[in-house]
């Protein structure tokens, strides 16, 4: 009996969404390049060639825009919790539960599920910046309807409209998290999805597994690493003691990429420039991950393990002003959107996802009752 541990590289379903080449470190969303997507399009963009599966043209776009701007407002029994909840919860916990309360709202409502979908991408921002602002005993900050959904999410962060250079910093981020193909958080989602649960639920299942720290709770993760060591001429060291000790270096391998990810490549455009601008401790942390790019890659790039996305998108989700617990839910911000389109994409032809279990225990056990046990 061949088990497939962890699925690797196991088909579960088709798709048109997302396509990698892992050994080149290519990645496509509905056959565009990434690299173009990020240098050319936007979130907004993007998210509707993600739902809809072609790019749109200038009335898709703005009705889409106009959609995506209603629905950043929260419900006040949303914003009453974020102000209610202690103020060291876990970020990711609170995003879970905000989006459960808005299912239980929203269970009696039959909307098709890219309207659903739209509700969740627009509200997510909202959540994680209301409620980064909320621990802190500040105000929430209204949406700004003039702003992009990028903009936005910095705006209702930190009060002001962020510069072109943080502005779109964010905008590519948030490109590069939205899609990857059948991740373990876009998996988890369609496992709910198919037993014909609600997108609520699903959704739910793709916060808690993008959670965890071998998937996008890596890059708060990797920024913890850089602040631990302190300084580039710790680097090399503190690798060494790491991998004799078996520990893993956060931010680096991949299962499907065996070579530099793409997303990370970009990134690291966008650390740099960050931290040339921002200088101090950006640009020290900046100066860190490179070097452990650097001796990382000596002890480890043989064997396939390279950055990941969540490497120096650390640095980057850091220098726009988030703190690093709320990475992760910055990530889940994005990734939304390719939650929702595989949600959909699976359904129309959906078939409950049921793999097996192979039995190694015993069978035809007596019952000894208890006072004989
Ligand atoms: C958005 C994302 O989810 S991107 C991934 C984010 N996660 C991280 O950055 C966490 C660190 N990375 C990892 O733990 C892994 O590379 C994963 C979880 C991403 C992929 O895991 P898998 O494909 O199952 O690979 P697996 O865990 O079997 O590792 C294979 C080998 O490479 C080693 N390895 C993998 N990643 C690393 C790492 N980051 N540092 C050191 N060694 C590593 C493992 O120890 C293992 O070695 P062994 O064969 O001697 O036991
Ligand atoms: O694809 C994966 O396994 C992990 C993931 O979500 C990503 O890299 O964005």
């Amino acid at each position: 009996m061949e088990i497939k541990k962890g699925l690797e590289d196991v088909y579960v379903k088709e798709t048109e969404i997302t396509y990698i080449d892992g050994e080149l470190g290519r990645l496509y969303y509905r056959g565009y390049s990434i690299y173009d997507l990020a240098e050319f399009s936007n979130f907004e963009e993007v998210s509707y060639l993600i739902l809809y599966g072609k790019l749109p043209n200038k009335e898709e776009l703005s009705w889409f825009q106009e959609k995506l701007r209603e629905e950043r407002y929260l419900p006040d029994f949303i914003v009453k919790f974020l102000k209610e909840v202690r103020k060291d919860a876990q970020p990711m916990d609170v995003l879970r539960t905000a989006v459960s309360l808005l299912g239980i709202e929203d269970s009696k409502n039959d909307e098709p599920l890219d309207v659903k979908g739209i509700k969740l991408i627009s509200k997510f921002p909202t959540i994680v910046a209301n409620y980064a602002r909320l621990r802190k005993g500040l105000e929430v900050i209204d949406p700004d309807p003039k702003l992009s959904h990028a903009e936005n999410f910095l705006y209702m962060l930190y009060g002001n409209k962020p510069n072109e250079i943080k502005a779109k910093t964010m905008d590519v981020a948030l490109i590069l998290h939205i899609d990857h193909e059948m991740n373990a958080s876009t998996f988890a989602s369609l496992v709910v999805a198919s037993t014909l649960s609600d997108i609520y639920s699903s959704i739910i299942a793709g916060i808690s597994a993008l959670k965890g720290p071998l998937h996008g709770g890596a890059n708060y993760e990797a920024l913890k690493m850089f602040k631990e060591i302190g300084s580039p001429e710790n680097v090399n060291d503190y690798i060494l003691n790491k991998l004799s000790n078996k520990q893993r270096i956060m931010g680096f391998g991949h299962r499907v990429y065996k070579t530099y990810d793409p997303r990370a490549r970009i990134l690291k455009q966008y650390a740099k420039l960050l931290a040339e601008k921002e200088g101090g401790e950006i640009n020290t942390l900046y100066s860190i991950a490179e070097k452990v790019e650097e001796i990382g890659i000596k002890y480890l790039g043989s064997r396939g393990i390279y950055p990941n996305v969540d490497f120096f998108s650390s640095i980057v989700f850091y220098a726009l002003g988030f703190e690093p617990d709320l990475f992760p839910a910055v990530f889940a911000s994005a990734r939304v959107v390719g939650w929702v389109a595989h949600i959909i994409e699976y359904i129309k032809d959906n078939k409950i996802i049921r793999p097996k279990a192979y039995y190694k225990g015993e069978i035809g056990k007596k019952y000894i009752p208890i006072d004989s046990r």
